[in-house]
């Protein structure tokens, strides 16, 4: 009956509030990628691949699930709300695009069943309601293992769970297991002088070791689960270490959604603050394009 009530509701919501489906268009999806995720070059081409042909699908066989690895600001959420904005009328504001952060939504290891059991109610609500409900599962590897297999139930290819279809819903798992494995083969690259955009996800057998290093991390919840031995993953998607110039990119962009005038030896001032690494290199960004804003606010306050 919940499920029901709760569907009923967001439907009215839907019609009421203009909170719908964009029009799907690549060539706006893929321009959106180009000038606005920076540094991200097996990325862009994986999700684009991925999103556009999942949303010109009119009967996917499976919901989509993509899951993205990498360290700390280096665009995971960033991305996950560029694929919203080009599909929702609201973008991430969207009543439709749903995140949940592990240690804040379920944090108490004794409540498990509940939320096993509000989570499954939420998922079904929504997609009862809007079959092309997107869900974003934040540290995805500090997720109780119960939770992980909830959340299985609907991504698999009989995708009908209580009689909803789940089948063009999006489900994106983002965590920071695998980073350290991409940074090292990123650095590796570096010392040997290569190119990074040479860096490809099967390189130096990337995506198995990012598979070995979160599949072997005795601690992390969603790779104890049966969710990898099904294959239910479409895509795992290495996010590159970002580098000084990619964190200069990120400082003129928040100047430019602060309208503030922009200034590059400003620029050059909030990213010299920034911590790189190695330390006898500075080469790569540790916090990625994090924090940037509030390091340019503190310059400009
Ligand atoms: N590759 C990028 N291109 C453009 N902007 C970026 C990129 N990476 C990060 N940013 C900017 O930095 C902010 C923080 O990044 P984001 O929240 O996406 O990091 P994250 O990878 O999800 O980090 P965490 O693992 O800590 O959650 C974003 O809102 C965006 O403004």
């Amino acid at each position: 009956f919940i499920d029901v009530v709760v569907g009923v509701t967001a439907y009215i919501y839907t019609l009421f509030k203009g909170d719908n489906l964009l029009p799907f268009d690549p060539a706006r999806f893929e321009k959106d990628l180009n000038e606005n995720l920076y540094g991200q070059h097996i990325v862009s081409k994986v999700v684009l691949k991925a999103v556009s042909s999942f949303m010109t699908d009119s009967n996917p066989n499976k919901p989509l699930v993509l899951s993205f690895h990498g360290t700390t600001g280096v665009g995971k959420n960033h991305v996950a709300k560029i694929i919203a904005r080009n599909i929702y009328e609201k973008g991430d504001q969207s009543s439709h695009y749903i995140t949940f952060i592990s240690e804040h939504h379920f944090p108490h290891k004794d409540m498990v069943d509940m939320y096993s059991a509000q989570l499954k109610q939420w998922i079904s609500g929504n997609v009862s309601s809007f079959p092309q409900s997107m869900f974003v599962f934040d540290e995805m590897d500090k997720m109780n293992p119960r939770l992980v297999e909830t959340i299985k139930a609907f991504l698999d290819y009989t995708a009908r769970v209580d009689g909803v279809s789940f089948r063009k819903a999006i489900f994106i798992f983002l965590s920071n297991a695998g980073g350290n494995v991409i940074a090292n083969l990123a650095l590796d690259f570096w010392r040997e002088g290569k190119e990074r955009e040479e860096i490809q996800m099967n390189s130096k057998g990337m995506e198995t070791q990012i598979f070995q290093n979160i599949f072997n991390d005795k601690s992390s919840g969603f790779w104890h689960s049966s969710i990898i031995d099904h294959h239910l993953v479409d895509h795992f998607i290495p996010f590159l270490p970002l580098e000084l110039k990619h964190v200069r990119q990120c400082v003129l962009a928040e100047m430019a959604s602060l309208s503030i005038t922009v200034d590059h030896d400003l620029a050059e001032s909030v990213v010299r603050e920034m911590p790189f690494f190695p330390p006898e290199v500075t080469i790569f960004s540790v916090k990625g394009c994090k924090s940037v804003r509030q390091k340019l606010l503190l310059y400009i306050g």
